[in-house]
Formats: structure tokens, sequence, C-alpha cells
């Protein structure tokens, strides 16, 4: 369980949110919402341990995560703004890297995580050679090999198309279905009126 206590955050002397409080159990599917500036990937980099607040904290399993960070980073999955993808790198070669970083070779499923984003016949083709959403999608292939519990994804879809939306709102249910976690933000309409899915909004006031 994923828990958000109290968190205040100030950014150029604004407050962007203040006792914040929210929590995120096995199955759930959250949203943060808000318009630009309002402190989503702020709120995110925080909870991912990337930022800090100026009070409260962020515990993962009851504990919080400044005092286990090994443990907490060996259940998440982050995707940032910057999609992290090799551009010297054939989209074979990143999923392949990602995955020995994490100790594990499994080719079939790479080729299939490919398939499934749609970059089947693209495999071999260095990243800095396809188009922004090709890139982005190479890096989202990560959510088909992943076995973390919580994903934290800051604009997943950015330059993904309709398509590659479906897909995506997919592969988040059966996560979730399967006891995973879920928190992202996004900009375009993802599971628009599905029960599903939580929103938490900032920048409301
Ligand atoms: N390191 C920083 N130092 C000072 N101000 C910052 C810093 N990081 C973010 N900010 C400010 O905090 C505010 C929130 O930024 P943030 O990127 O979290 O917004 P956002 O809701 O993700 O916006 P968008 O929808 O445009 O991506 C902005 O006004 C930004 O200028």
């Amino acid at each position: 369980m994923l828990e958000v206590k109290q968190l205040c955050c100030v950014r150029d002397d604004r407050v962007l949110f203040d006792a914040l409080t929210f929590s995120l159990s096995p199955g759930d599917l959250v949203q943060i919402e808000g318009p630009n500036g309002a402190g989503k990937t702020t709120l995110l980099r925080i909870i991912a341990g990337l930022g800090l607040a100026d009070s409260g904290e962020v515990c993962w399993q009851q504990q919080a995560i400044t005092l286990q960070r090994d443990a907490f980073y060996r259940d998440l999955l982050f995707l940032g703004h910057t999609t992290g993808v090799k551009r010297e790198l054939t989209a074979f070669e990143n999923l392949a890297y990602y995955m020995q970083m994490h100790g594990r070779t499994d080719h079939d499923a790479i080729w299939q995580a490919l398939a499934k984003v749609g970059l089947a016949g693209r495999e071999d083709i260095p990243a800095g050679q396809l188009s922004a959403g090709q890139n982005r999608r190479v890096a989202l292939a990560r959510l088909w090999l992943s076995d973390r519990r919580l994903w934290i994804l800051d604009e997943p879809l950015t330059a993904i198309d309709k398509q590659g939306v479906k897909v995506l709102e997919a592969v988040f249910e059966r996560h979730v279905q399967q006891g995973g976690m879920v928190l992202f933000t996004t900009h375009q309409d993802m599971f628009v009126g599905h029960p599903l899915l939580r929103r938490i909004r900032l920048g409301a006031q």
C-alpha cells in the first residue's frame, strides 16, 4: 500500500498542494489531474523519492520510503517525461538492457512487448531514428516486462495515438486487476467514465 500523508509543497512562493493525503491499495488506478503548472510532476517525483516535499511523508507498506529506498525501488516502475530510451540502441536492445538491469533475460518477452506496442518489424532500428511516438512506445513496452507492483507514470500518453491509448488502457487495467497499482497523469482522455478510475485534482483552488 502506498500512503501519501499530509504532503505540502511550495515552489517559487506558491503552494502547489497542502495537507494532501491519499492512498493506493492493490487494484487502485489513480489519475492526478490539474492544469499546466498545478504540481502534478512535482507530486509524482516526490512520491517516487526524486524530489522533496516541504512537509509530510510518503509511506510504502507502512514505512516511510526514506527509510527503505531499496525495498521501495524494487517495487516501483517510474516513467517520467523523458523516456530514458537510448538513441544509439535499437528498440530491442533498449528493452534487453532494461531487463538486464533488473537481472533478467527473456528475449521472447521482449518480442511480445514490442508487438504489443506496435513496433513489430521495427525492433532493429536505432531509437534515434524512430518517431517521437515510437520512442515513447519503446519506453512503454517496459510495462509488459515489469514485475513491479507500483507504476508511477508521468504523461505516458505524450505523442501516443488513439489506438495506442486503447492498448495502454488495457495494460493498466490488467495490472490493477492482478493486484498492482497505477498512479499517472495525462492531459488526454483516458478511462473516460470507467468505474476503476479515481481522480485527484490539484490546482482546483
Ligand atoms: N525545481 C523547481 N524549482 C522551482 N520551481 C519549480 C521546480 N519544479 C517545478 N517548479 C514549479 O512548480 C510548478 C509546478 O510544476 P509541475 O511541473 O509540477 O506542474 P505540472 O502540473 O506537472 O504541469 P504540466 O501539466 O505543465 O506538466 C510550476 O510553476 C514550476 O515552475
